[in-house]
């Protein structure tokens, strides 16, 4: 008889476990429990140890997988159906600052009486939300009604004082709600316009979503925008940049534009390691203003001596051509438009180049469920992903749920 999945996906949990524990070990650390707040030091179990990461990536996906195996099946699709009360109920939770009012109030938690009286929501109605999460492990409830923050909500956490928040996160749960309208409408369902999306729908307006933010009655969302890419970027290593290209192979001297480079987090590494560099950032007004006033604050003298210049520049419009171009990079531009606006952003570039003239493109690669058995044919360097024992799905499943919901998200999709 063969080993079922379930046996060795339990075989794969004591074996990852025993490598996690000895990785753990000889570090000195430990597997923190869930209701040790989230903190760099709370995740050093998983970091510092390529062989623990993969085994603690194991576990997960494992457990997940036995769990699907075991639950009923109608709980498990209803998990998925019902996942937009849980992304309503964190919103809830964001915008109401429970999770900074759970903060202070410390390991004990807080009553949710006390909790509305705090960020003044009816305490019934927050209750219920509260207790959905708390029975993902996502809050906890350490007596009946009274909730404490996890490992989990305490990323939620702005380390802000409650009463200052001005939290808000509406778009893409509006622009989520809309996906079935957009795809089912004939109008929609195959446009490649950034301007037939779900978003675009749910707001009211007729534009991308740049322009939708551009609007002044949406300075907040454009600003809320520009916090969250920070968030991307602390996620991201923050030399990431530094490996995408040789960039010692460039002379003094050599530019770089940035295309729709934000507030200039790849360029920050390339500025420090490469001062002989000339960097051109590029973006839209708003995000140009704030990366001038950030830069101003970080690095003045890479600004002051010209070697960073951030500028206004369009990149469905023609570049200037008389730069001598060395690298054009865009790093998470591409992902947010169709092949056929792509195309027009990439012909642009094209225009302005010369014959040395190199692309780089930074972008996440989303890689199948399964094994992909033409992965190996297709050989492109840097392309191929890691792949996670059977009898797990080849991504390691929920473990890489993030990528397939920011693809989801960032592409004109949603
Ligand atoms: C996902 S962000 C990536 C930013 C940056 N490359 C990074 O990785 O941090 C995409 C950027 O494209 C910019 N963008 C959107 N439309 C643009 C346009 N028409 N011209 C220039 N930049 C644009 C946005 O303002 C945003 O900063």
């Amino acid at each position: 008889m063969s080993p079922s999945d379930a046996g060795q996906l339990l075989e794969l949990i004591s074996t990852s476990l025993a490598t996690v524990e000895k990785s753990c070990e000889t570090r000195g650390l430990n597997i923190p429990n869930l209701d040790e707040l989230y903190h760099p030091a709370s995740e050093a179990f998983r970091y510092g140890d390529p062989v623990a990461a993969e085994a603690a990536d194991i576990i997960g996906a494992a457990a997940l997988h036995l769990a699907a195996i075991f639950l009923p099946p109608q709980v498990t699709l209803y998990q998925a159906v019902g996942g937009l009360f849980k992304s309503a109920a964190i919103r809830v939770c964001l915008e109401s600052n429970v999770t900074e009012i759970l903060r202070e109030a410390g390991p004990e938690g807080m009553h949710v009486d006390d909790i509305g009286t705090k960020n003044g929501q009816d305490p019934q109605k927050l209750g219920r939300f509260l207790r959905s999460l708390a029975n993902n492990h996502i809050y906890r409830e350490v007596k009946p009604n009274v909730f404490s923050n996890t490992r989990i909500s305490s990323l939620l956490d702005t380390l802000k004082p409650s009463e200052q928040l001005l939290a808000n996160l509406d778009e893409t749960f509006k622009a989520a709600a809309y996906a079935w309208e957009s795809l089912s409408d004939p109008t929609t369902s195959r446009s490649s316009e950034p301007t037939d999306t779900p978003l675009s729908r749910a707001m009211g307006v007729k534009g991308t979503m740049w322009e939708i933010f551009a609007r002044p009655e949406n300075a907040f969302r454009a600003r809320r925008f520009n916090i969250g890419m920070r968030g991307v970027r602390a996620l991201q290593p923050i030399d990431a940049s530094l490996d995408a290209f040789d960039w010692k192979s460039l002379s003094d001297g050599a530019v770089v534009i940035d295309v729709g480079g934000g507030l200039g987090t790849s360029a920050l590494p390339i500025t420090r390691d490469f001062p002989g560099l000339r960097l051109f950032v590029q973006d839209q007004p708003s995000v140009v203003t704030e990366a001038k006033q950030l830069w101003a604050r970080t690095m003045p003298e890479a600004l002051e001596s010209g070697r960073v210049v951030f500028e206004v520049q369009d990149f469905f419009k023609p570049q200037a051509t008389s730069r001598n171009i060395s690298v054009f990079l865009l790093k998470a531009v591409l992902h947010n438009w169709s092949d056929e606006y792509s195309v027009r952003i990439l012909t642009n570039l094209r225009a302005a180049a010369g014959p040395d003239t190199k692309l780089v493109l930074m972008e996440t690669i989303i890689p199948c469920t399964c094994h992909d058995p033409f992965e190996k044919e297709r050989n492109i360097p840097g392309a191929s992903s890691r792949q996670a024992p059977a009898p797990l799905l080849a991504n390691f499943g929920a473990v890489a749920d993030l990528g397939y919901q920011a693809d989801i998200a960032a592409s004109p999709v949603v």
